[in-house]
């Protein structure tokens, strides 16, 4: 017998506090809701504050480890004080604990990154020498490639942080993700997309993943009635690709899948940090051999990097 969820013990949906987070929370949510036709009284969303909330002062990369955003929500799904766990999966390490599984996303929101700022309308127009934010490696790499010349700061923080530090004049730039703008409502700051040629996004940005315990049966049937296949095709050749490079987290890599039909299209680069290299390639593939172009791929970029590519200490 099915066991119907009923508000005296609701499905406890677990997220980070941010208001990012909770958006794709309560997105998650409504999307059960709808499929389902369930109440919302028939969930709990339940906040969880991981490490990287809790540090603040200092960049990612110092802080080190995997799953700086996901480590304490996992530990709650695990111990069964939530049921379901919601991600940005641009932020989710490559292998989930033992008894935990990633088989459900959204459809996915816009792949790109966003220019952000009040003086210019894009990275071309920026001048010579120009103060650009972003802790992002992989931004930041692939904007030193380009542009050479612009002097890059830290710029940690959320949304608000971050358009805060632009108004007070740290830097004239930032760059955020097209999709996290539009689920807060901000798409207006965004002066616009970068196009993936300029600046390929990283592995499933712009996709939600939804984690549960893999034996729960009951939250596996919920879900799969909202799992999206087309992401699911792209966001598994993409983190095909990110697993194989996994090595050093001090890499930045990028990587996009793309569908035509049938087909799938995988474009992925990894770089040095100051842009001083970039070593790109593409493969493309009936799409449910995704997971193997990814590999492939990634093992083409690591043949042809030069052995010092992967260590920066
Ligand atoms: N690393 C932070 C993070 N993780 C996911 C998103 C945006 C939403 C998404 O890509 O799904 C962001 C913020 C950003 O890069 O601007």
């Amino acid at each position: 017998m099915t066991q119907m969820p009923d508000p005296q013990n609701p499905i406890r949906i677990g997220t980070r506090g941010s208001a990012l987070a909770l958006a794709q929370a309560h997105e998650t949510r409504d999307r059960l809701m709808a499929a389902h036709g369930l109440a919302a009284e028939t969930f709990q969303i339940v906040v969880i504050k991981t490490t990287g909330d809790r540090v603040l002062d200092r960049p990612l990369k110092e802080i080190g480890g995997k799953g700086l955003f996901t480590r304490e929500i996992e530990d709650a799904l695990l111990a069964q004080d939530i049921d379901i766990a919601v991600h940005s999966m641009k932020d989710m390490p490559t292998i989930q604990p033992e008894g935990l599984l990633i088989d459900c996303y959204l459809p996915r929101e816009d792949v790109r990154d966003a220019f952000v700022s009040a003086q210019f309308a894009a990275i071309s127009e920026l001048p010579q020498g120009a103060i650009v934010g972003s802790s992002s490696l992989r931004r930041r790499a692939q904007l030193a490639a380009r542009r050479p010349d612009l002097k890059l700061v830290e710029f940690r923080g959320n949304v608000q942080t971050r358009l805060k530090k632009l108004e007070d004049g740290v830097a004239v730039a930032t760059f955020l993700a097209m999709a996290g703008l539009t689920r807060l409502g901000m798409l207006h700051v965004a002066r616009g997309a970068v196009d993936p040629e300029e600046m390929l996004p990283a592995v499933a940005q712009g996709c939600i993943g939804v984690e549960r315990r893999a034996d729960d049966s009951r939250i596996a049937a919920l879900l799969a009635a909202i799992s999206d296949r087309d992401s699911a095709l792209r966001v598994t050749a993409e983190r095909a690709f990110l697993a194989r490079l996994d090595g050093s987290c001090q890499t930045p890599i990028a990587g996009l899948a793309e569908l035509q039909g049938d087909r799938l299209r995988l474009r992925g680069e990894i770089l040095r940090p100051d842009g001083s290299e970039v070593i790109a390639g593409e493969r493309a593939g009936p799409a449910s051999d995704g997971a193997a172009m990814g590999t492939d791929l990634a093992e083409e970029l690591r043949r042809r990097a030069p052995a010092d590519f992967f260590d920066w200490s």
